[in-house]
């Protein structure tokens, strides 16, 4: 049974969400994440709506902490840091808020059922190890602009794939549409929920089946008249319009998003191999092998790197949150804490390339910012077009020749194109994962998720965090104030110390990732003779047991009334004509 990670908040402005502890359908050990609910991002300026004055450190406080000098920890001011903290009232996760719920259901059902559960893309296995070498390619991933997805508009229902280029193969895009063109839009009645998968702060997910086609899914049903008495709805459409702005092999797919009454539901990509968390406690040691971590983090960054350049702090990035999809590779879920701002991408080394015109605009993205929701400081050469994996020290007369086909590709100039400077007020993430400068209340930026990357690498290979204590109040104290310690066993590689150090600078302006965000954690040596490029190939450590979907599955038409199911699925009497299915949360 794994721990429980404990809650602390903010306030009234910070509620806290308790994570229960392992079982088959809720999340293990979830560690409590707040969130101030004022402090919402997306339309407002966190600083305006930031952390009070009369709740933040003391200006002495928070001016010695944040000189990059000073390293050492003030335990005279950490003492502040405990007041502050103990000031923050907690608002615990009331994951009884969702009342049952009626809602119409009318069962219909696809003719051919012939479409099986689609593979991911990207499952291709082109080698038969852990074998992602350097080819010295990048990997570009490219930004889609925000898809929509809904199905509350007819007009945008065959948008979809148009927005999201690596799915465009997938059976289950194709299941969607045909239930499009048949009936209209798409809606609950089209699914069977055959499980609860687990529930969250703002909805419960479940394992669906679009009906009647094999075509199955993770569908997170949000109580809307919850989601609006506990100040949620925010929240929650953060986190559908960045699920809907994503396409990437290691992010969630959203399929698409309804509305019923009572309901709002995001059907997504079904990961059946559970979450790092859980899959870590299955290992000898309870921690994985450095090899199978650097798979799984080198996943992560550069699910990390496309939703920095995004614009998108991710903010919540632990094991629980990290999924494992059918064929192995990672998926990151949960946005509903991410921070949406402004990214606008920064040249940081210039190349001789500015002179060629043909080689201008040949990488390019759009940095799909949904709505400036935090400060940006201004950048010293904007421009939209960038490589995230550039390095250009040599110069031009170290350069070969142009009639060398070998140098035909040239150092193209280094820009970073992510929110490195973004400022958050927001208090928000889990105890052992936050960092120094959430917590001291200074504002934070993407930095915050390098040092969670640090907490998560930390974690993965030594099987615990580095700075947990006796309880929420000594983590909070050692995360700000506690030297980084590594434990004598299991041994792990200099490599991978060195890059947990670097990651884990108490002062986020030295840290790893900083100053040129991804592109400066991916030259790390631990990185070494990982191919980016080709990693979404490469065999992983682990992959999950096939699961038998429809055991125990209850579908509108086949269970019988009232019939109440391991997934908290009831299904209740008729109303006219309709069945109705009853949302037993929590
Ligand atoms: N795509 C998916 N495939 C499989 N299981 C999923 C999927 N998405 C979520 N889950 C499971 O459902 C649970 C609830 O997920 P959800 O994202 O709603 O809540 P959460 O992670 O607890 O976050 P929050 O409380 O911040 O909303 C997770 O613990 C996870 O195990």
């Amino acid at each position: 049974m794994a721990s429980t990670r404990k809650p602390s908040g903010h306030g009234a402005e910070v509620e806290a969400q308790k994570r229960s502890s392992s079982n088959s359908s809720t999340k293990s050990a979830k560690a409590e994440t707040f969130e101030p609910m004022q402090l919402q991002r997306s339309v407002t300026n966190p600083r305006a709506v930031g952390i009070p004055e009369s709740k933040r450190l003391p200006e002495s406080f928070r001016k010695r902490s944040s000189d990059p000098a000073v390293c050492k920890p003030d335990f005279s001011s950490l003492s502040t840091v405990l007041e502050h903290v103990d000031s923050l009232t907690i608002d615990e996760k009331k994951t009884s808020g969702f009342g049952s719920v009626k809602t119409s259901s009318a069962s219909a059902k696809l003719s051919d059922g012939t479409s099986s559960l689609g593979k991911t893309s990207g499952s291709a296995k082109l080698s038969g190890r852990l074998d992602f070498m350097e080819s010295g390619k990048s990997s570009i991933c490219r930004g889609s602009t925000s898809s929509d997805v809904s199905d509350e508009s007819s007009c945008s229902s065959f948008s979809s794939t148009v927005n999201k280029p690596h799915k465009a193969n997938d059976l289950r895009w194709e299941a969607i549409q045909a239930v499009r063109v048949r009936d209209g839009l798409l809606g609950l009645s089209h699914f069977r929920l055959l499980k609860r998968l687990g529930c969250g702060d703002i909805g419960s997910v479940y394992l669906s089946e679009l009906s009647g086609t094999k075509c199955y899914f993770a569908m997170k049903v949000m109580d809307k008249t919850s989601l609006a008495s506990r100040k949620k709805l925010l929240r929650a459409q953060t986190e559908r319009e960045i699920l809907q702005s994503l396409d990437h092999p290691f992010l969630p797919t959203l399929y698409t998003h309804f509305e019923t009454e009572k309901f709002s539901c995001l059907v997504m990509e079904f990961c059946p191999g559970g979450d790092l968390h859980t899959l870590r406690q299955r290992q000898p040691g309870k921690h994985f092998s450095e090899q199978a971590v650097k798979f799984y983090i080198a996943e992560s960054l550069l699910a990390l790197e496309y939703l920095h350049m995004l614009g998108i702090v991710y903010r919540d990035l632990k094991p629980e949150n990290v999924l494992v999809r059918e064929d192995g590779h990672i998926m990151l879920s949960d946005f509903d804490l991410s921070l949406r701002c402004l990214v606008s991408p920064t040249l940081v080394k210039s190349a001789a390339i500015e002179s060629d015109p043909l080689r201008k605009n040949v990488y390019c993205v759009q940095p799909a910012c949904i709505e400036p929701s935090c400060i940006q400081p201004s950048c010293t050469v904007p421009t939209t077009c960038f490589s995230p994996r550039l390095f250009s020290s040599k110069s031009k007369k170290d350069r070969k020749p142009k009639n060398d086909t070998a140098n035909q590709v040239r150092p193209l100039p280094e820009l970073v194109a992510e929110p490195t400077d973004a400022r958050s007020m927001s208090f928000v993430g889990t105890h052992e994962y936050l960092a120094p400068e959430i917590i001291k209340g200074e504002g934070h930026g993407s930095a915050v998720d390098w040092w969670t990357f640090g907490i998560f690498l930390y974690e993965l290979l030594f099987g615990r965090t580095p700075f947990k204590g006796s309880g929420n109040r000594q983590t909070l104290f050692n995360v700000v104030g506690q030297p980084l310690r590594f434990p004598e066993t299991p041994v792990v590689s200099f490599a991978a110390r060195d890059l947990i150090r670097g990651l884990l600078m108490k002062e986020p302006q030295q840290r790893l990732g900083f100053k040129r965000g991804a592109t400066e954690v991916k030259q790390h040596p631990f990185f070494e003779g990982v191919n980016w490029a080709l990693i979404r190939c490469a065999t992983p450590p682990e992959i999950p047991k096939p699961v038998e979907l429809e055991k125990g599955a209850v579908s509108v038409a086949e269970a019988p009334s009232s019939q109440k199911t391991a997934a908290g699925l009831v299904l209740n009497a008729q109303k006219g004509s309709d069945n109705y299915l009853e949302f037993d949360f929590f």
